[in-house]
């Protein structure tokens, strides 16, 4: 709703009140509606400030109200009878003016924002675009270059950019309404026609075309696929060489066909999972709303490779203490070197002083007697980990918190050799740490919700999108990615090859295709683990080795590559081939080639043509399968855990939701059929064979992803 006051005699405000973002539902566009009308008839008013309750303006549009059938006053007439009062309106900005919020802010006649506010038109990062008129009154604002950039990012920007850009009219440490009513009484009277937006002409730019082109190419080239950038452009475009009038109609049938699209519903699917996400819950029923989580000052890191570095480098930013250890003098010397200039080329970007004072290099466990939690991030090997972690013990004070950063060792036999299992948790990062936004907290069989409560915190502090999960090999985003990979190596014995899968995984929208970011990460850390795991042993034949393990189909040719030294970008050559070791340009190499063609000779196997379409669903359909079991049993609270995984982890594409949205939007039905085609073709790979879940799903009617939770419920209680 929204509520109406009249203060100074000639004032009224209009406080929208929906919390948490004041959103624009339904009830506070008729409250908005109600309220204009009441300023408007009331003779003794003569300026109107905008203002939101609990210091948000708004948050836009209300997202949840976008799945239903929309009913209540429509957002364009409503902002056009703003800008067309013919009182005085003035915007009071504090908190969010996002989306609708900032369409609405821009319908006003003035804006004032509070040194804190943040600005945008986040609308493309739903699927959409700001279709309240923002596309047609911002060009019109800020001219077509800046509002270009503004729409198509969606970037969320402060009060003083927003000043410069010329978005707002002020900016006040304080109170913006009292700045807002102040703003009002000293313009009262004043012509308004020149405040009305959509009276005026974009500023005028030479070549419109040119600069929409480029636009246009530059949004193609980084959204892979995605609608909403391509047509915020478009609108904009309109912008520059239509009439309002005409200008806003196309906004309006771009956003039809947007509206519709299934990359708009699996974007907003997006939006909630991540919140949904941050709402933790463990299977005994501790969550994020019913465990404290202390505070976390000091943290120690072990290792200073490249994980350890990135994870200091966080932290620091995040404003926390950080003791960073290594084994020896070099190894210390180099991460320090390492980290320190990561954080001075990020003070100098942020014009911020530098966080140095915050580091502590040492070679000394002795230093860590006063930390309250410690990141393990040595290599990856179970002897050494328990090494550190026996020696950790000696050291820490009896309530640290004793966290590895493992990739997918067992958090459990780790907290065993450690006199606090209740402490231990895993903090998966993702490479490069600083950089990714992905953390999965890995809680083993004895961690203590407080002990996952900490580590969630810890990871939103340093800006991470936290995910909890259980204990289980490779945890959720390795253990589903390595039958994803499994069916890429499986496809190029088949006859593809590594340019023809990575191709059909691009257009599919992945950022990078299998073979490249392989080559990217470095072969030998995939042929590490398969030692360790017993799967390449000295008595396998070297020229031709078995295509079976342990009774299950294998295929040995990342083995056969390491073996040959190709071991991606680092050594020039992998599954592409590279200018030199260490550059990233990768080529088609005719010798991986003629090395398929051999193999398969050697192997009696007809290569045969494969397309696409059977690229992706063997690829993204054991993934699937893969997230459906986890889900089974209980390792992660729900789908949208494994969704948000693939999304900052894995660069799945945010318009096709995570894996397991999209199976849900290509149908249960379809994916159990396609998985059962391929089992029967591949029944010597168990990971295809459709998951107990998945049959129980599609029996039950292929329910929406948003009630598989119960569904799974019932599975657990029938077990
Ligand atoms: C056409 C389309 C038009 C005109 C639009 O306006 S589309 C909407 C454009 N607006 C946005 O995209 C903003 C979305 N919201 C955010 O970016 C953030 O929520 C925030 C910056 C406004 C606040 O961030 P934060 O303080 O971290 O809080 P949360 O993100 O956790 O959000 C709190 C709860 O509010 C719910 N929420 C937020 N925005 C909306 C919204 N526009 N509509 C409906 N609900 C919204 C969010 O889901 C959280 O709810 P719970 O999970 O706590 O139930």
């Amino acid at each position: 709703m929204a509520l109406y006051t009249r203060v100074k005699e000639s004032i009224a405000v209009i406080t929208l009140k929906n919390p948490p973002v004041n959103a624009l539902s339904t009830a506070v566009r008729r409250g908005i509606v109600e309220s204009l009308s009441q300023a408007l008839q009331d003779e003794q008013v003569k300026a109107v400030v905008f203002c939101g309750e609990n210091n948000t303006f708004c948050g836009g549009a209300d997202i949840k109200e976008f799945s239903g059938s929309m009913s209540g006053p429509p957002l364009v007439p409503m902002i056009h009878s703003i800008e067309a009062s013919e009182k005085l309106i003035v915007a009071a900005i504090e908190g969010v003016a996002l989306g609708g919020g900032l369409e609405l802010a821009l319908g006003c006649h003035y804006r004032v924002a509070d040194t804190n506010a943040r600005l945008g038109l986040p609308e493309v990062t739903l699927g959409l675009l700001p279709a309240a008129g923002g596309t047609q009154r911002l060009p019109r604002l800020i001219g077509i270059t800046a509002a270009l950039e503004l729409i198509t990012t969606g970037r969320h920007i402060s009060a003083k950019e927003a000043l410069k850009l010329g978005i707002v009219d002020q900016v006040i440490e304080g109170n913006a309404v009292l700045a807002a009513m102040a703003l009002a009484l000293s313009v009262i009277g004043q012509p308004l026609n020149a405040r009305r937006l959509s009276l005026q002409a974009p500023a005028w730019v030479p070549d419109v075309d040119y600069v929409c082109e480029a636009a246009l190419a530059r949004v193609k080239q980084r959204s892979r696929g995605a609608m909403a950038p391509v047509a915020c452009v478009q609108a904009v475009r309109a912008a520059a060489m239509l009439p309002y009038s005409k200008g806003m109609e196309k906004e309006r049938q771009l956003m039809d066909m947007l509206f519709r699209s299934s990359q708009a519903r699996a974007m907003q699917y997006a939006f909630f999972a991540q919140r949904s996400a941050g709402k933790w819950s463990l299977p005994n029923g501790a969550q994020w709303n019913n465990t404290k989580a202390r505070n976390v000052e000091r943290v120690g890191v072990i290792g200073l490779g490249t994980m350890g570095q990135g994870i200091a480098v966080s932290l620091v930013k995040a404003g926390i203490s950080v003791v960073a250890i290594e084994v020896d003098t070099k190894q210390l010397e180099l991460g320090k070197k390492a980290v320190t200039a990561m954080l001075q080329r990020y003070a100098q970007r942020q014009g911020v002083s530098s966080p140095l004072h915050l580091l502590k290099f040492t070679l000394s466990f002795h230093q860590l007697r006063d930390v309250d939690l410690v990141i393990e991030a040595v290599f990856e090997d179970m002897n050494l980990k328990k090494r550190v972690f026996s020696e950790l013990c000696k050291v820490l004070k009896e309530n640290t918190i004793i966290c590895t950063n493992t990739s997918g060792l067992n958090v459990d036999e780790l907290a065993a050799v450690t006199d606090r299992q209740h402490l231990v948790v895993g903090m998966h990062f993702f490479a490069p740490a600083h950089v990714m936004r992905l953390l999965e907290v890995v809680y083993g069989s004895g961690s203590s919700p407080e002990a996952v409560a900490i580590a969630m915190a810890l990871g939103k502090r340093m800006q991470k999108v936290c995910v909890a999960v259980g204990n289980c090999s490779g945890f959720v985003g390795n253990r589903m990615l390595k039958h994803y990979m499994d069916q890429s190596v499986y496809l190029l014995e088949e006859g593809a090859t590594p340019e023809q899968v990575d191709q059909a995984l691009e257009e599919f929208g992945f950022a990078m295709g299998i073979f490249k970011v392989a080559d990217l990460s470095g072969l030998d850390v995939g042929w590490r683990v398969r030692k360790a795991s017993g799967l390449i042993s000295p008595d396998i034949d070297p020229v031709k080795p078995s295509r079976w393990r342990f009774g299950r189909r294998y295929c040995p040719l990342p083995d056969m590559l390491c073996q040959q030294g190709r071991l991606g970008q680092k050594t020039g050559h992998g599954w592409y081939l590279y200018n030199s070791p260490g550059s990233k340009e990768a080529k088609c190499d005719p010798e991986i080639l003629k090395f398929l063609e051999d193999y398969r000779l050697k192997y009696g196997i007809i290569p045969r043509r494969i397309s696409s379409q059977e690229v992706i669903e063997r690829c993204v359909f054991s993934l699937a399968n893969e997230g459906l079991r986890i889900l089974e049993e209980g390792i992660t609270a729900g789908p949208e855990d494994i969704d948000i995984i693939y999304l900052f982890g894995y660069g799945w594409p945010r318009y096709r939701g995570g894996p397991m949205f999209y199976a849900a939007q290509v149908g249960l039905s379809v994916v159990l059929e396609k998985l059962e085609h391929y089992h029967h073709l591949q029944p010597d790979v168990p990971s295809l064979e459709p998951s107990q879940l998945l049959r129980k799903l599609v029996a039950e009617g292929s329910p929406p992803i948003q009630q598989w939770k119960s569904h799974i419920k019932n599975l657990h209680s029938q077990l």
